[in-house]
């Protein structure tokens, strides 16, 4: 238990020939670039102001009497609008000083300590990191481009076609049980909380049949079960919901031999193929602003991790071709006809995704680099990628080279002032060598994806992480907004607990201690009326937990928080981010050279002694 620091009450190219193929399969020994590329040397750091996030730390005074002011700038979380909707950069070092103070939404939150004195690299993941997909239309393209390959290629009825997708239905950290067709939502402990099968919630009984008696406690992992862990899920979690009930109610229309398991494969592989074959990434190409956010942070937070003498990288999953277009949308505010390599001046290095060519469902742990990438004993071949073409260097008639002494990198180290070099595939190895890193915990990686970014890079490698969360923004937002409630469900708690204490000595001395007639009426009367008041807390406590909950998501209730614990989400994010915000320009919010520390941790046993 971590109490912040200030008291608180609480592919194939994916392209079709009308889009500039990115690998051609041309031998080249090319080793240089001719595109243009601004000054690339290090500049001298700006100045540092001091009035940084030091002065941040929100107090949540909940039990202090402290009314909060909604109105108040610290408590804002709204961000910071131009008066065309997109957010305005703000760089903490910038000449003006930045803002005083992030705004709770912007916060970034620790759970380890991190002195970014020591940080030497910056690297970056770039979809759901950088590129901020809008749900509501990209999500869609993945849900409908899903459907029609289920009807098209895998014999499903054709009246799918007119299903429409609620893209706030489902959330990330829930956990889909292939085999039942539920889908789950657990604690820490994998205590299943919430359970639904398709969209029809689980009584307590079936809940308690399916997850609450086992002699062994299930992992809930693969292959049985799946992780929603990544906002790229979102919209397959949602259609197996709703196939999972059109099933139920219309036996025989789905394939036959179709179970719910095989149901999840099915749609798994669709949407594996939405991405590979282009359905999404041309639609994205062609429009980007339609699916991904404007962000003009992105190049001030570069900028200033840059002028802080600090190395900055890319490394995504996404294929070159599409790499460099999602790119120069964020950085450069360029679509397709215009693309030019201009955004590469704020990276050392960029890593792509590597092609493979065995379609495989697993796309995790087949097509692409991460998380194979952190694997320091992989021997995944790294090759150079021409950008204007997308051609590999290092490749025979465009079969893969093997790399002489494949064990060890043999790539040339970067020299300082040489423009971004672009690669593909690899390991973490040559990472470090391409950028003279000595120890992975010289590094923070900032990503989206607890599995894929966070948990290896971290756990495997030492690597140190930032999570980013989108959803945090809100979540922190109606935290505040919610003490009070949160304050009254405490005291319920403590009120129920306090009772059923005071029932259970009674009943022990009912029934074992010496009383004559008067006395065991006088107690049987106090537990009748004790067992009564409990009742009533018991379920006023319930209830206002339920619609606690409910105020952050109608059907999952809060992100970070099962019932009153924390959420497996929370935890693993507890376990794997050294830092979690809601944005990456949050980053620029802070001094390049903060030293973020955690919270004090505390047991259950400090909480009442310790004034909060
Ligand atoms: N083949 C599949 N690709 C997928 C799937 N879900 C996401 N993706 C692609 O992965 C990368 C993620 O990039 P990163 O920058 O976050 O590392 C991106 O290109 C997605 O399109 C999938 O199910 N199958
Ligand atoms: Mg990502």
């Amino acid at each position: 238990m971590r109490i912040p620091k200030r008291p608180v009450s609480f592919c194939l190219s994916l392209f079709s020939p009308e889009f500039p193929r990115p690998l051609d399969s041309r031998i080249s020994f090319y080793s240089g670039f001719h595109y243009k590329t601004p000054n690339f040397s290090f500049a001298k750091p700006k100045q540092i102001h001091s009035t940084g996030v030091n002065q941040l730390h929100m107090s949540y005074m909940m039990d202090k009497g402290q009314k909060a002011v909604l109105g108040d700038k610290r408590l804002s979380s709204e961000p910071m609008e131009s008066s065309d909707g997109v957010q305005e950069p703000c760089i903490w070092s910038s000449p003006e000083g930045g803002k005083d103070e992030a705004e709770l939404g912007k916060q970034i939150f620790c759970n380890r300590s991190l002195n970014m004195r020591n940080i030497i690299a910056v690297g970056f993941d770039m979809d759901y990191t950088l590129a901020q997909y809008k749900p509501e239309t990209f999500e869609k393209l993945a849900y409908e481009g899903t459907i029609e390959k289920l009807v098209s290629n895998l014999g499903y009825p054709e009246e799918l076609l007119g299903w429409t997708f609620n893209w706030k239905y489902m959330v990330r950290g829930l956990v889909v049980d292939k085999k039942r067709g539920n889908i789950l939502k657990m604690d820490r402990h994998k205590y299943v909380k919430v359970a639904y099968h398709g969209f029809r919630e689980l009584t307590k009984e079936e809940k308690v049949g399916s997850y609450g008696n086992t002699l062994i406690r299930d992992a809930f992992d693969e292959p049985d079960y799946a992780l929603i862990d990544t906002l790229f899920s979102l919209a397959e979690a949602y259609l197996f919901a709703q196939l999972v009930d059109f099933m139920d109610k219309n036996p025989g229309r789905v394939p036959a031999k179709v179970d719910y398991a095989r149901m999840y494969k099915d749609v798994r592989s669709a949407v594996d193929m939405c991405h590979r074959d282009g359905t999404l990434k041309q639609m994205v190409a062609k429009d980007p602003i339609k699916y991904i956010n404007e962000d003009k942070s992105i190049v001030p937070l570069l900028k200033m991790l840059r002028d802080s003498r600090r190395a900055t990288f890319l490394v995504t999953n996404s294929l070159w071709d599409y790499t460099n277009i999602v790119m120069n949308f964020l950085c450069e505010s360029r679509t397709l006809d215009a693309c030019n390599f201009d955004w590469l001046q704020y990276f050392d290095v960029v890593i792509t995704g590597r092609v493979m060519y065995d379609s495989v469902i697993d796309f995790d742990n087949i097509f692409s680099a991460k998380p194979g990438f952190f694997h320091e004993e992989s021997n995944a071949n790294l090759f150079e990628v021409e950008p204007e073409s997308g051609k590999l260097i290092n490749t025979d008639n465009g079969t893969p080279m093997a790399q002489v002494g494949n064990t060890s990198p043999s790539i040339t180290l970067k020299k300082q002032n040489e423009c971004c070099r672009v690669f593909q595939g690899g390991t973490v190895r040559h990472l470090h060598k391409l950028l003279s890193i000595e120890s992975s915990s010289q590094v923070l990686y900032v990503g989206d994806h607890i599995y894929g970014d966070i948990l290896r890079s971290k756990k495997i490698l030492g690597w140190r992480t930032m999570l980013v969360v989108p959803e945090l923004e809100t979540e922190v937002k109606l935290l505040w907004e919610l003490r009070d409630s949160r304050k009254a469900l405490q005291l319920m708690r403590s009120d129920r607990d306090h009772i059923e204490d005071q029932i259970h000595r009674l009943r022990w001395s009912l029934d074992f201690e010496d009383l004559n007639a008067d006395q065991k009426q006088e107690k049987s009367a106090l537990v009748e009326d004790l067992e009564l008041q409990r009742n009533q807390v018991r379920i006023k406590h319930q209830q206002t937990q339920r619609e606690c909950h409910q105020n952050f998501h109608k059907v999952w209730g809060q992100l970070m928080k099962t019932g009153y614990q924390n959420s497996r989400f929370a935890h693993q994010v507890e376990r794997f981010a050294c830092l979690y915000t809601s944005q990456v320009s949050n980053l620029s919010l802070y001094s390049p050279n903060k030293y973020y520390r955690p919270g004090e941790d505390f047991m259950p046993h400090e909480f009442n002694i310790l004034p909060m």
